[in-house]
């Protein structure tokens, strides 16, 4: 096959030869597939009654079977946006009643879409039942509880909850009450069923109270207030809107609470993301969702003013945000002049609901007032972290733990996403949590974690193939024949356009670079078609490439790990892992860039040489599991049976060794971020021109 040919398959080039701009992306090969925003649809076994439609489904316009989504293009362009919903003056439309479905339901509906909610901290009651029901129930139990005989399991069991689940997009506003806008501005998405995220998470985080109703097994003490939660959903699942619909709900119901009309505006969610990219995509996304609610979400940056007060730094009482990691480089650089920037008083508060930020750029912030003073941000109800677990990973927990500290208010609720989240990470937010209510004085929240189908090995709708090479050069060999594969028999499944490769480090992205550049035929764009992106660039370069690359004028986007995680480009068809991901984790996030929104056809590629192979057997791992839990066979996986059984298992000392010495990639990352930061400040300061931050790289998780 050519690469010409499958590049150019539905591609016009126009007559100068110039890239095609916007609008090419729905003729690319990577429209054609069919997405299922739902991975999982396991048939239960018939324990109590089954699934029952609701009498009035079919007048839901949104309430559709799964089957008849199959002629939906989630990646074609987005509606435009919606005209808002006329005034409140009119009579709201009717509401309609809609029944809340009984535990049994819930718990058939939840196990067959593999969705698990666990309570992490107090004691659930279980309830004492009297009757004969009851009774029956507790003695199932008990007996479920015997087979799994572990103790873990059997805690486990008991503190599981089966809220209602959030059968279609039209139950936001019918059930749990979101305004018109709000609902609107979801169904101009064009989305027509809820992931699995969301059907599990939305109740929940919107009306607690009303998602727990029909909960008879199981009381959940505290839950009046709302729950601190934690969610583990696959990549490209639809966490972002997850997070951002009650959000801007919040600000809505309290600025109804409070008689604050449209322009009263006060700082009342925060969303941390590790990377700049992350974080103004989800400006993006939050804005289409607030059209014409008067909700404003911004993206936080060097100079802008919040409305913050100063408190004086009591010494000895930063244990949320000091701990054995030490301060990044990144911070000691950037500290004076982002000083001057906090201290200047001159400029009018940002009018703000909900600010997007990285860790960084806001610490920068709350850190730059008087000397022995710090910022908080009292009016802050709702932190949310996206990415939790890299954001609570030393690399940013400093700046992390320093956020959440400056968000002081009694009730400020928490919620965590990932893909991956490992139970060390966990069991700091539990017992940070406890801390904090025990503090203030507050009747603590429930915490409840919901994990999405197998925790941290969650990449199950695409093809996964590990290929190995004697040799580095040999690497760069295969790498050419993915691209312009010569026969069929070439190794590696087909690779086509547009697609990201990921490196190890900054030196390496760029190398690589230069060497595939001219790759591509005049013909068929030239080198414009590969770009690069690395944390040392400026950001107005990295805006443009990510620019490029989801209109598809760039086709092979060479990158390091800043943009593994949460970066959404619409119908990126594969992933090749140049440099293999140092843990299973890392593989997830790198993996999941393709195959968004349960998107079926999307490839990983993972080379390996010898030297990587005590990083393989984690990687492994994760494609058996998710492969498992694809239903795949082993002969059509991307990793046999006898390769995962002849893959060493590393030992700890080894470990240790090979961490130390990805240790020293990533800190001369780091090196390289800052110094190139660095540059930028005297540029700067030579063009006199204000730029936002930049953050370092991460090289992913250790498991
Ligand atoms: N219900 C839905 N149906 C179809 N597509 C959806 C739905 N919800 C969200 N999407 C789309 O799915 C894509 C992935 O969503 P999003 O970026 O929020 O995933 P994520 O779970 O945050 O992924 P990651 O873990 O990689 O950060 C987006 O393009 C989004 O618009």
């Amino acid at each position: 096959m050519d690469i010409l040919k499958v590049l150019s398959r539905g591609i016009k080039h126009n007559q100068k030869n110039k890239p095609q701009a916007a609008g090419t992306l729905t003729q690319l090969p990577s429209a054609g597939a069919l997405p299922r925003p739902q991975l999982f649809h396991d048939p239960v076994s018939a324990r109590g009654k089954k699934r029952k439609r609701r009498p009035d489904a079919q007048n839901d316009e949104q309430a559709v079977e799964d089957d008849d989504v199959s002629d939906v293009d989630y990646f074609a362009p987005k509606e435009p946006a919606v005209e808002p919903v006329p005034d409140t003056d009119q009579a709201p439309p009717k509401k309609r009643k809609i029944r809340l479905l009984d535990e049994d339901e819930c718990r058939q509906i939840l196990r067959s879409h593999r969705l698990k909610f666990t309570i992490l901290s107090g004691s659930p009651k279980v309830e004492d039942k009297e009757d004969e029901q009851a009774s029956k129930k507790n003695k199932r139990r008990k007996e479920a509880e015997r087979n799994m005989g572990e103790k873990e399991k059997k805690d486990d069991y008991r503190k599981q909850i089966f809220p209602q689940p959030l059968n279609s997009f039209g139950e936001l506003q019918h059930i749990y009450d979101v305004s018109p806008q709000l609902a609107a501005n979801v169904s101009a998405q064009g989305f027509r069923v809820p992931t699995e995220v969301q059907m599990g998470s939305l109740p929940l985080l919107l009306r607690p109270v009303t998602a727990l109703k029909k909960s008879k097994s199981v009381e959940v003490p505290g839950l009046e207030n709302g729950a601190h939660f934690l969610a583990v959903a696959p990549t490209g699942s639809g966490k972002t809107i997850t997070f951002l619909i009650p959000a801007i709900d919040g600000v809505l119901r309290r600025r109804a609470e409070l008689g604050r009309d449209k322009d009263g505006h006060v700082l009342e969610v925060v969303v941390v993301a590790p990377t700049r990219e992350l974080a103004s995509q989800i400006v993006n996304e939050g804005r289409k969702l607030a059209i014409g609610t008067g909700v404003r979400v911004v993206l936080m940056k060097r100079g802008l003013r919040l409305a913050a007060e100063e408190v004086k730094q009591v010494k000895g009482n930063d244990d949320e945000g000091s701990g054995s990691e030490k301060e990044s480089e990144d911070d000691a650089s950037e500290e004076s002049e982002d000083d001057k920037a906090g201290k200047d008083g001159g400029k009018p508060l940002a009018r703000v609901d909900i600010l997007v930020t990285t860790p960084k750029t806001l610490l920068n912030f709350l850190s730059g007032g008087k000397p022995g003073t710090r910022q908080i941000l009292p009016t802050v109800r709702s932190l949310v972290l996206d990415e939790a677990d890299v954001l609570l990973d030393p690399i940013f927990r400093k700046q992390t733990m320093g956020i959440w500290r400056a968000c002081t208010h009694p009730e400020v609720s928490l919620t965590c996403w990932s893909a991956t989240m490992a139970s060390n990470i966990e069991s700091l937010i539990t017992k940070q949590l406890d801390k904090r209510s025990k503090r203030a004085g507050t009747t603590p929240r429930p915490v409840i974690r919901l994990v999405v189908g197998l925790k941290d090995a969650a990449v199950p709708n695409i093809t996964h193939k590990l290929i190995y090479t004697a040799t580095e050069p040999g690497k760069l060999l295969a790498l050419r024949q993915l691209l312009h594969p010569v026969s069929s028999a070439d190794s590696g499944p087909p690779l086509r356009p547009p697609f990201l490769v990921f490196t190890q480090t900054i030196e390496r992205a760029q190398a690589l670079h230069d060497e595939l550049k001219y790759d591509i035929p005049l013909e068929a764009g030239g080198s414009v078609r590969v770009a690069v992106l690395h944390s040392s660039m400026t950001d107005r370069d990295r805006s443009k490439i990510m620019a490029r690359f989801r209109a598809g004028e760039v086709w092979v986007l060479i990158t390091t790990d800043v943009l593994a995680r949460g970066v959404d480009f619409a119908g990126v068809n594969g992933v090749v892992n140049y440099d293999v991901p140092t843990s299973a984790a890392g593989y997830v996030h790198r993996a999941g860039r393709t195959g968004r929104a349960g998107r079926e056809g999307g490839v990983a590629v993972t080379f390996y040489t010898k030297d990587d192979i005590p990083f393989v057997k984690s990687v492994a791992n994760v494609i058996a599991a998710s492969e498992k839990q694809a239903g795949k066979t082993e002969e059509g996986g991307g990793v046999q049976k006898w390769l995962l059984d002849a893959l060493p298992k590393v030992a700890k000392e080894d470990k240790r060794k090979l961490k130390s010495s990805w240790e020293r990639r990533r800190e001369h990352n780091r090196a390289q971020a800052i110094e190139a930061s660095k540059r930028r400040k005297r540029q700067r300061r030579e063009e006199g021109e204000e730029k936002v931050e930049e953050e370092g790289e991460w090289g992913g998780l250790e498991d």
